[in-house]
């Protein structure tokens, strides 16, 4: 009889191991391992304060871990390799933008500093879903906070990307923002893309991830 075929394991997209970070004497984080793999989303949940957004910022080389390391695909994230820039979209909690570019000249930048083929086509189409096409010539110091996170989280759809990192994605976002997120967070995983993100919404969290981290367990 032959051996039943043993499952083939895919290496993870992205592997953080002992990852520790202080601000002075204050442990945050104390030896986080994760993995997320192609396909797949992992949430982070925890108390205000637990580290969510510290880890995505060291997960993503914004900020250096005070131990530990961070690979995607093998590489080291805080080397900023164009491999690393181009397949991580990263959406933060305070991202800024340029105050003299409007919406769509903002699109257009990240898709074309991406190497976006036929970028004019995805930035209406994705301007479009995230419903802000009656705003798309205006500035980003005249939208509304839930229009700037729309604004923010279309930059990540333009562009190409193998890992979503997301903190807090469905911050200020309206029911109907809530389900577009939803759909288009599991269209991403059906389409190959790893997802980490940092959420406060059960709903969300239940209807995109496979696992979840909870950070209040891990707490140093
Ligand atoms: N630059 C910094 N200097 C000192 N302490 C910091 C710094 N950044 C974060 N902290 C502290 O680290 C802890 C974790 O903060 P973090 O923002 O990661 O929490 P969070 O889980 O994302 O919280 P929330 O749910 O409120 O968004 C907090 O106690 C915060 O005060």
């Amino acid at each position: 009889m032959s051996k039943p075929a043993k499952p083939s394991k895919t290496p993870p997209l992205l592997r953080v191991r002992g990852l520790t970070k202080k601000f002075g004497d204050i442990e945050v984080l104390s030896g986080v391992d994760l993995t997320v793999t192609a396909g797949r989303a992992l949430a982070l949940r925890g108390r205000n304060g637990a580290g969510k957004s510290t880890l995505l910022r060291c997960v993503t080389g914004v900020d250096a871990p005070t131990a530990g390391s961070v690979e995607l695909d093998g590489e080291p994230v805080d080397e900023r390799s164009v491999a690393v820039r181009r397949d991580l979209a990263i959406v933060l909690d305070d991202m800024d933008f340029f105050p003299d570019l409007s919406v769509i000249e903002h699109l257009d930048l990240f898709a074309r500093a991406h190497g976006v083929p036929d970028a004019e086509a995805l930035v209406d189409a994705v301007v479009e879903e995230v419903r802000l096409t009656a705003q798309a010539a205006q500035l980003p110091g005249t939208l509304s906070s839930g229009q700037k996170r729309r604004l923010a989280l279309a930059s990540a759809f333009v562009r190409p990307r193998r890992l979503l990192v997301l903190d807090e994605p469905e911050a200020r976002l309206d029911q109907a923002g809530l389900e577009w997120l939803t759909e288009r967070l599991l269209k991403e995983k059906a389409d190959g893309l790893g997802i980490l993100l940092a959420s406060h919404d059960p709903d969300l969290v239940k209807a995109v991830a496979d696992r979840v981290l909870d950070l209040d367990e891990l707490s140093p």
